[in-house]
């Protein structure tokens, strides 16, 4: 079967695909993924008839040789699928096919997807984020400031009332948004009930006291029918929030989730991403899946701090904002190698997290803007005096940020942030 028309204009409908392959013959290998990724497979088959190849083929309009490792041939391919190939409405279903066996094949040395382009007509059947950055800052009340988020640490091992007491200091202390971390899940000394009553009855407690509007992000990973149960539980301590770590979950229960239609604003932390995005040789870069997570309809997603402990460069970050944000998006053939529109679906809040302290923030916001979620953990509750002296520091960072004044003038008037500026150097 042959997939490759360099002269193939795709239609506005057509799902489009860009990857990197690596291998002897890029035609051939080209040639290879589509079949295999659409109605293909190793040998000629007696059963296919010329309608179904007529309807269904993709349509291979690109193939750039673009290098060499020494060894293979380096280059970087777009496809065309007509939508006709699939169940739209079935994210797991699609994915099994366009990043699905191809990255097994062993005449692929490499296959590294770099973005899909998604059409209208798909685009429509997802239900997208109910909240989005809008939404989110309407329920928080807050207008223009990037928010302040903690996760409360030790990862695991704090007992339901001090979970619930460090929640209490991060908040009081100025903290908008408290989370659990991503392995803390219903472990003994921690059961998820009593923790999600304790926790909430902090927060309502701290809104109280600080005049602020306060919100809890219980993480609700677990097998689906558990992560329902949770989610009730959730929805009976009346939080906003639900937290879920979107990777390890899987696209299923992400997608069933979101048209549970709870009402929950969506945390999605990504854990275990970079086993398919960090490789340069296989796997799907971040940016793709933050095109996934925003059409399964997450409000709020990780997607990584430049300045901070994970990896992830500047450019690359800003590629992925600019994907969960905006209603239209340029190609820069670097990350974004597709024009995106997103015909009004909600944006998604990003959220820079992971090593992040004081001292980062005004980098943090001068990378990515206003509209981010910065969450720091190590960086309040290592504060040396502590959680609620943290939390002033990093918000008091914050503020310095709005203010437009360097962090060390604000540091003169808040004692907080200069023991942090002192101790994170
Ligand atoms: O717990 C943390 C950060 O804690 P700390 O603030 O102590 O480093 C998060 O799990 C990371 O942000 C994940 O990384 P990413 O956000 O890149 O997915
Ligand atoms: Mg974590």
């Amino acid at each position: 079967m042959d997939y490759i028309n360099l002269n193939y204009t795709p239609k506005e409908s057509d799902l489009l695909s860009c990857m990197i392959i690596k291998g002897d013959d890029l035609k051939k290998l080209a040639n290879e993924i589509a079949g295999e990724s659409s109605i293909g497979t190793w040998t000629k088959v007696q059963t296919m008839k010329s309608d179904i190849y007529e309807k269904l083929k993709p349509n291979v309009y690109e193939i750039k040789e673009i290098g060499n490792d020494g060894k293979y041939k380096i280059g970087l391919i777009k496809i065309a699928y007509p939508l006709y190939d699939f169940e739209i409405n079935n994210m797991p279903g699609v994915l099994a096919g366009i990043a699905g066996n191809i990255f097994g094949m062993k005449i692929a040395k490499g296959l590294r997807i770099l973005d899909f382009r998604f059409p209208k007509e798909f685009i429509d059947e997802y239900e997208g984020p109910e909240y989005g950055i809008e939404g989110v800052r309407n329920t928080l009340k807050i207008k223009e400031r990037p928010l302040l988020g903690t996760i409360v640490k030790p990862k695991v091992g704090l007992k339901t009332e001090e979970h619930a007491k460090v929640a209490y200091e991060a908040w009081v202390g100025g903290v908008d948004l408290v989370k659990d971390d991503e392995n803390l899940t219903s472990q003994d000394f921690n059961k998820f009930e009593d923790r999600v009553y304790k926790t909430l009855e902090m927060r309502d407690k701290a809104e109280e006291e600080t005049g602020e509007r306060k919100a809890y992000m219980p993480n609700i990973t677990a097998p689906y029918n558990e992560m329902i149960r949770r989610a009730e539980i959730a929805e009976d301590a009346e939080s906003e929030y639900v937290m879920i770590d979107v990777v390890v979950s899987g696209f299923s229960a992400v997608q069933s989730f979101r048209e549970e239609n709870f009402g929950f604003i969506i945390h999605a932390h990504r854990a275990m991403h970079a086993a398919m995005t960090r490789s340069k040789d296989f796997g799907i870069t971040m940016l793709t899946l933050a095109k996934i997570y925003r059409l399964l309809g997450v409000d709020q997603l990780h997607i990584g701090t430049v300045v901070g402990k994970m990896e992830g460069e500047e450019r690359e970050v800003k590629a992925i904002r600019d994907e969960i944000v905006y209603d239209k998006v340029e190609a820069d053939n670097e990350h974004k190698f597709f024009e995106q529109e997103w015909f009004g679906l909600n944006s998604v809040f990003p959220v820079s997290s992971g090593g992040v302290h004081p001292r980062l923030v005004p980098k943090i916001v001068e990378i990515l803007g206003r509209d981010v979620i910065i969450q720091a953990g190590g960086g309040i509750h290592g504060h040396p005096d502590g959680t609620r002296a943290g939390a002033k520091a990093m918000r008091a960072a914050i503020e310095a940020v709005m203010e437009g004044k360097p962090l060390e003038e604000k540091a003169e008037e808040v004692i907080e942030l200069k023991k942090a500026l002192e101790y994170w150097k």
